[in-house]
């Protein structure tokens, strides 16, 4: 049976072959059941019932993805855009995080509707590759900096904005220490440098007398405060749709980069570069959202970790299936979950930081038309704590560069339209 769903001797694999390559993947990913539910209760989400969350929408996705789109690509909710979601629509914005869930379930089904009558290709393929490359890198000094505060390593100061804090306070030690703990691991080879780093600060914190020990397995919590809360009765408005479109672009740009990277990493593309079967993938990614939004987590996404679990040698969605079923069995581990403390995940904050800052490489430096849109993108997303503010700055700065330096044809018709958009929205709120 599993040889008809997944076609494993045709792609040159085996059982074994993708059970080590799911468990790869897993581990390089896991973090996200400890960082997911501590993001989201800072809009005031229920822990426990975001931790169920988190589980069930990355199980629902990758199986999704594993059985339907046959790939090894893993899925869970997103970096960058649960910070988004919390520290954006809700923090700033003031929206209820059952109003935000109610926005990522229609950016969801705006995603599934766009894939279907195939005009997400003509959206991505007309913004410019630098500005796609300067948003994941954005969004990566965004988390960076979400990491240095929650450990309390960059802090507030009247006079300059921010500035160090007390380097010697036990949270800020630890913090450092899990993040070089991550590198020296990951040089190393191991795959599984990430889940150790946050498991060995806790068991610190819990030696240290910092965290208290409450367990590690137990039946999972009640799902019941986040399942079926989103509230749909506000997303009509106008300032709503703005979030709504703003989860829908990042999410558009990050899933077509992810899978673009899994992809290539695996040698799954054809001889024009295109992806067999996308359409598969991108239902998969964006039913995954919306069954999220119903469960009560922020948009669940296609995960750039999958290559490691491609490295390992998962070639089919096996993998992905196998992904799937270790996230259902992470539902009893919650006591463990609840323990984890903010400083025991910056340094995995950091550490995405770095994988999301290294397609800059790309860059054409030589360009300074191309290059500043990546800086201005890069420097605003962080200092605006805004990813979305980010996003619009760059394309502003993109269209009025190119076109003040009469580089009229390396403008597209979307990215103009979109620079007046967004335009109009600094001038007009
Ligand atoms: N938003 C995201 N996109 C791709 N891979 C990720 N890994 C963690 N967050 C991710």
């Amino acid at each position: 049976m599993l040889e008809k769903l997944f076609k494993l001797k045709a792609h040159q694999t085996s059982l074994k072959q993708e059970v080590v390559a799911g468990l790869t993947t897993f581990l390089t990913m896991a973090y996200i059941i400890f960082v997911n539910p501590m993001m989201l209760a800072d809009a005031g989400m229920d822990h426990g019932a975001v931790f169920v969350a988190t589980c069930l929408a990355a199980a629902i996705g990758c199986l999704i993805m594993g059985i339907v789109a046959n790939y090894p690509i893993a899925l869970a909710p997103g970096m960058g855009l649960n910070a988004f979601f919390t520290y954006t629509v809700v923090g700033e914005m003031g929206y209820s995080w059952e109003t935000a869930l109610g926005a990522v379930f229609l950016s969801g089904v705006c995603f599934l509707v766009l894939s279907l009558v195939k005009i997400r290709e003509w959206i991505v393929n007309s913004i410019p590759m630098s500005l796609r490359l300067g948003i994941a890198a954005g969004i990566g000094l965004f988390l960076a900096l979400i990491g240095l505060k929650s450990a309390g390593i960059v802090v507030a100061n009247p006079a300059t904005l921010v500035s160090m804090g007390d380097m010697t306070a036990f949270p800020a030690v630890m913090a450092v220490l899990g993040f070089f703990l991550i590198i020296a691991m990951v040089h190393h080879g191991m795959k599984s440098a990430v889940i150790v780093s946050i498991l060995a600060i806790t068991v610190l914190g819990v030696l240290f007398g910092d965290v208290q020990y409450n367990g590690l397995m137990a039946m999972p919590p009640s799902i019941a405060p986040t399942f079926m809360k989103m509230d749909l009765s506000s997303v009509l408005e106008i300032s709503m749709l703005s979030v709504v479109f703003a989860l829908l672009f990042v999410d558009l740009f990050d899933t077509s980069g992810t899978l673009v990277a899994v992809a290539h990493r695996g040698g799954f593309l054809d001889d024009k570069g295109r992806l067999p079967r996308l359409n598969r993938a991108l239902t998969a990614d964006s039913t995954a959202t919306i069954a999220g939004a119903m469960l009560g987590t922020s948009t669940t996404t296609s995960y750039i970790e999958s290559t490691a679990g491609v490295s390992a040698g998962g070639r089919t969605g096996l993998t992905a299936v196998v992904v799937g079923i270790l996230f259902l069995l992470s539902l009893f581990i919650s006591p463990l979950a609840g323990m984890v403390p903010a400083y025991a995940t910056a340094g995995t904050l950091f550490y995405v930081a770095i994988l999301m800052m290294s397609g800059l490489m790309h860059v054409d430096w030589d360009d300074l038309t191309e290059a500043a849109p990546v800086v201005v993108v890069c420097i605003l997303m962080p200092l605006t704590f805004s990813i979305a503010t980010g996003i619009a700055m760059g394309f502003v700065a993109y269209a009025a560069i190119k076109l003040l330096s009469g580089r009229y044809k390396d403008l597209s018709l979307g990215v103009a339209v979109l620079a007046v958009l967004f335009l109009a929205k600094f001038i007009y709120g």
